[in-house]
């Protein structure tokens, strides 16, 4: 399947159908929730093949060189393909408002259009105008290391990442995990068990908590433990572009 046959509403339906409530509820509570079922096997397949193909990627990232890991990732590059504009543009609609109660209670003045094209002019003219959607592939000994996908000034507090390739078939190890580091406490961490197709929602990098003197921030990162074998193909949806 080439990436112009990946329905471009592959998505849609599957959000309309979620409990945006209780989603609510979970990233409020730990920072992350888990949408199950988000893509079927097969389009996860065709997502991942689109790895070697050139002209849909601005540049590469071997990890390794950075310092970030082991395992490379390809950012996509504009125009993206219909199912990844939609994809990531309904996504951001549903989270919008979830971002909006988040800065409130951060104290944070920034707020969020409805609208992700909106959001993106801002990005645009905040110089932020490289796309960050982007594909990652690990084999076995490889790993994501703690990180915040900051790319500038702009930053939409929630991001998504997709599980193209299925656990214990496909490949063995390669957790996703999250940390949070509290105010003058040791750092807490969840691994995120995901199946081929789920999507997982998390805090860029901070996330607001509860406490008894009003609410406060936390910091969170997250990264991925080693692969033990086999090939883990992962996307990344992030909402704001990069300078
Ligand atoms: O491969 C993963 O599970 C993590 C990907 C990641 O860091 C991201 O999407 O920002
Ligand atoms: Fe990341």
């Amino acid at each position: 399947m080439n990436a112009e046959a990946i329905p471009h509403d592959s998505v849609t339906d599957q959000l309309t159908g979620h409990d945006w409530s209780a989603l609510a509820g979970e990233l409020n509570g730990y920072g992350y929730a888990v949408l199950k079922e988000l893509l079927p096997p097969d389009i996860c397949r065709a997502i991942a093949s689109l790895y070697t193909e050139e002209r849909h990627f601005r540049s590469r990232v071997h990890m390794v060189r950075h310092g970030f890991g082991i395992g490379e990732y390809r950012y996509f590059r504009y125009p993206f393909p219909a199912f990844l504009e939609d994809m990531r543009s309904v996504l951001y609609a549903y989270l919008a408002p979830i971002a909006n109660e988040w800065n409130e209670r951060m104290g944070i003045e920034r707020r969020y259009p409805e609208d992700h094209g909106e959001f993106l002019k801002k990005c645009h003219t905040a110089g932020q105008k490289r796309p960050t959607p982007l594909l990652l592939k690990y084999g076995a000994g490889d790993y994501n290391c703690l990180h915040q996908d900051v790319y500038g000034d702009l930053v939409f507090p929630l991001q998504a990442a997709i599980l193209l390739s299925q656990p214990g078939v496909d490949y063995e190890g390669g957790e996703f995990v999250l940390t949070e580091q509290r105010p003058r406490m040791q750092s807490r961490v969840e691994v995120v068990s995901l199946r081929q197709g789920d999507a997982v929602v998390f805090a860029v990098q901070n996330r607001p908590v509860h406490g008894t003197r009003g609410d406060y921030r936390i910091n969170m990162r997250h990264g991925v433990s080693r692969v033990r074998s086999g090939q883990r193909y992962m996307l990344g949806l992030i909402f704001h572009d990069a300078t």
